[in-house]
């Protein structure tokens, strides 16, 4: 019996459109409650939402068999962190702020067994081989890690051609807050010269056959960055979801307008 098929990793490939949503509230419960709505990935963020490790753990076990597929981003593409990762479950990745082709191959090594990579093996002890009941696992898994990094600087975006070269790389994010913080645009994704950048981005990224990524918050921009050529894309997060319904059912209720003082495009 082989490793569990990858099904983000597989559609990316047959270049069907991934539809996705940040979860970062740290909860189960509620990434369990988002599963229930139909996306096709979760990201489970651990560079900005309260995650560790066992929290983690718990999201992707409350996720495991639903229909939305669990992407996890660790603080920063550190090799230790990916071992436990796997380990924990995780197939796919998105690691922030990858500015080298080195700095990706690196993360392709990490998630790889020998000897294409630097892997351990420990993953008998983890939900990944469904602890050790997968015989397969080992000479199966690597096949079935998708491997997203995340541009989101100027470096980045200079060496963006070689990152996307890079063999094991499967996609490459665009992080629109970060890069517009970079470009001088803190707060402001949506500067006109921001968005040049992503578009250019999205062209050089489809151009090495890597799919391409981005979020938003905003369901206007959303369709912008669709006709752009994104082929996954969060559009919204749990925590702005949260803010605006229960926000906008207090205004509701007291005849107050909605959505007028709540900052709809913010990340
Ligand atoms: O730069 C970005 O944009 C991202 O990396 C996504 C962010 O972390 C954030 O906007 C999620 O709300």
């Amino acid at each position: 019996m082989p490793a569990p098929t990858n099904p983000f990793k597989a559609a990316l490939r047959e270049g069907k459109f991934q539809l996705g949503l940040w979860v970062a509230l740290g909860s189960a419960y509620a990434a369990e409650i988002a599963a229930g709505s139909g996306y096709d990935w979760l990201l489970i963020d651990g560079e900005h939402g309260p995650n560790d490790m066992p929290l983690i753990g718990a999201q992707l076990g409350a996720l495991r068999g639903s229909a939305s597929h669990p992407i996890v981003r660790p603080p920063m593409g550190e090799a230790w962190l990916l071992k436990q990762l796997l380990d924990l479950g995780a197939q796919t990745f998105l690691i922030p702020m990858v500015e080298t082709a080195e700095q990706a191959a690196t993360l392709v090594r990490a998630v790889r067994y020998p000897p294409r990579g630097i892997r351990g093996v420990g993953a008998g002890l983890g939900r990944a081989s469904d602890f050790n009941r997968i015989p397969d696992y080992l000479a199966t898994a690597d096949e079935e890690i998708c491997l997203i990094v995340q541009v989101e600087s100027r470096a980045g975006l200079e060496a963006l051609d070689d990152i996307a070269a890079v063999e094991g790389v499967d996609g490459v994010f665009i992080g629109p807050s970060d890069l517009a913080a970079d470009m001088g645009y803190l707060g402001q994704p949506s500067a006109s010269a921001v968005q040049e950048a992503i578009r250019d981005a999205f062209l050089r990224i489809h151009r090495h056959g890597k799919a391409r990524g981005i979020m938003t918050v905003a369901v206007d921009q959303a369709h912008e960055y669709r006709a752009m050529g994104a082929d996954f894309m969060a559009i919204g997060t749990d925590v702005n979801c949260l803010v605006r319904s229960i926000d906008g059912l207090r205004r509701t209720f007291l005849g107050l307008p909605v959505g007028a003082d709540q900052k709809g495009g913010g990340y």
